[in-house]
């Protein structure tokens, strides 16, 4: 293959010339003289039509017995065709196998189901509809990182190798490490957030967290990747509107670079273009009165299920924050509600539609004999939260952050049935392969 390679997504700038493609073969369509050849190299997709008469024998020989997914590099000329997905095909003048598989490629044209789907996970990824999801995740955290970097946040990363419980103790993946007591993978990176900001004044973390939970619903993971900005001196309502600022901004960015994508997912986008601030703000007092309206059981003074979050956000059409739930549904960290002991002042973001909780956000309890008071409440070791306790005792100060899951988010936007799909390597509690 002599002639230059040029990746699919830039083919239409070679009208006219002999270009090489490097990639797999996803499809095949034949007649007696002709194949066409569905060819993808990761930016994109272009058909190669190959003329019995216009190549050699070998070549055309060569061609007919591709199983799918051979890699191959194919020679051909541009050429522009509006009827074509990438705009462009390529009328074939030479084909170079890589490697023919030597058996048929698993995830073929025919309908499987989830389970072989995710135990074939590192092939399914290679489908038009898991790239279409991928493309979109990638969006969503170049939107997120771009929005905090224009608001002046510094990338702060916390450790996934812990010794401070940082949610709750229900669901921890603990280890033993080395000769120190226990150490456990991240919850959360918010702890380190918080000294960070006290440091920088607007922080951000981003990477997965882990929760050993028992919940086998379409919205839980036992890994996610989680994005926790921390700001100094913001209180809570400072930190709802940046909350709705930085989901308006990814979407909108979404809908700029991923209308295809978003289309190939059969996705309804008036529902994403709605998604502007103001979003609608709830006390948990009214969410719960509202809930009772529409049927729920649930007592006043628990956290709601993922039915009530459903039940509740189908009363919306666009995101709504649930704010100050009670103090006893709460992590200990969070801030006392300065008229009412018993609620705190935290907020969650539920995304419409049904998808629920993709935020959750708090200002922090600054009040170190507060905060003291609440670790022993909840059981937990003070010791392991002494260098926690200093940021309180060396200029503490009124600060608030909040927690975004990222496959949530894709979730919501993607408008996937199950998160499993907005993750690369999805974790579940069945699942640790591939
Ligand atoms: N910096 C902070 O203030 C974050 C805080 N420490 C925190 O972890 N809050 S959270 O437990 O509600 O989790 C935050 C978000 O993390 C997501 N989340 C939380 N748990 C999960 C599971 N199991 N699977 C997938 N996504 C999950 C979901 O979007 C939640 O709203
Ligand atoms: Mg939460």
């Amino acid at each position: 293959m002599s002639a230059p390679w040029i990746y699919i997504h830039n083919l239409a700038q070679h009208e006219g010339e002999s270009v090489t493609i490097k990639g797999w073969m996803y499809n095949k369509r034949s007649s007696g003289k002709i194949h066409f050849l569905q060819l993808r190299d990761g930016t994109g997709t272009v058909q190669g039509v190959m003329v019995k008469r216009e190549v050699s024998e070998e070549a055309f020989e060569n061609a007919k017995r591709l199983w799918l997914e051979a890699s191959v590099e194919v020679e051909g000329t541009v050429r522009l065709d509006e009827r074509a997905p990438s705009g462009v095909e390529l009328t074939v003048t030479g084909l170079k196998v890589i490697q023919n598989p030597d058996e048929e490629y698993p995830i073929g044209k025919k309908d499987h189901g989830i389970d072989f789907l995710l135990d074939n996970r590192h092939l399914w990824l290679r489908s038009s509809r898991q790239q279409a999801i991928m493309r979109i995740r990638e969006r969503v955290i170049w939107a997120a990182r771009e929005y905090l970097h224009n608001e002046g946040f510094m990338l702060i990363d916390s450790p996934i190798l812990t010794g401070s419980i940082g949610e709750g103790a229900s669901g921890l993946f603990e280890l033993d490490y080395f000769e120190n007591d226990k150490a456990y993978l991240a919850q959360t990176g918010q702890l380190y957030a918080e000294a960070a900001a006290a440091a920088f004044g607007k922080v951000y973390c981003f990477g997965p967290t882990f929760r050993a939970e028992k919940s086998k619903t379409r919205r839980h993971l036992t890994e996610f990747w989680m994005l926790e900005p921390e700001v100094a001196f913001y209180d809570h309502d400072l930190n709802i509107k940046l909350q709705e600022n930085l989901v308006a901004y990814i979407v909108e960015h979404v809908l700029l670079h991923c209308k295809n994508e978003l289309e190939s997912l059969g996705r309804d986008l008036s529902k994403l273009e709605k998604v502007k601030p103001p979003f609608y703000r709830i006390t948990y007092d009214k969410a719960i009165e509202m809930l009772h309206e529409l049927g729920s059981s649930t007592p006043y003074g628990d956290d709601f299920g993922n039915e009530d979050e459903t039940i509740l956000t189908q009363q919306f059409d666009k995101p709504i924050f649930v704010e100050c739930y009670p103090k006893k549904v709460k992590a200990f960290y969070m801030k006392e509600h300065p008229e009412n002991p018993d609620l705190v002042l935290c907020d969650d973001l539920l995304a419409p539609e049904g998808y629920g909780e993709i935020i959750g956000g708090s200002q922090r309890e600054d009040d170190m004999k507060r905060l003291i008071a609440r670790i022993k409440e909840e059981g937990l070791n003070e010791k392991s939260y002494d260098w926690y306790l200093d940021l309180r005792k060396f200029g503490t100060f009124v600060h608030s952050g909040f927690g975004m899951g990222i496959e949530r988010v894709i979730a919501w936007i993607c408008g996937l049935e199950h998160i499993r799909e907005a993750s690369p390597w999805p974790r579940t509690i069945y699942r640790i392969k591939p």
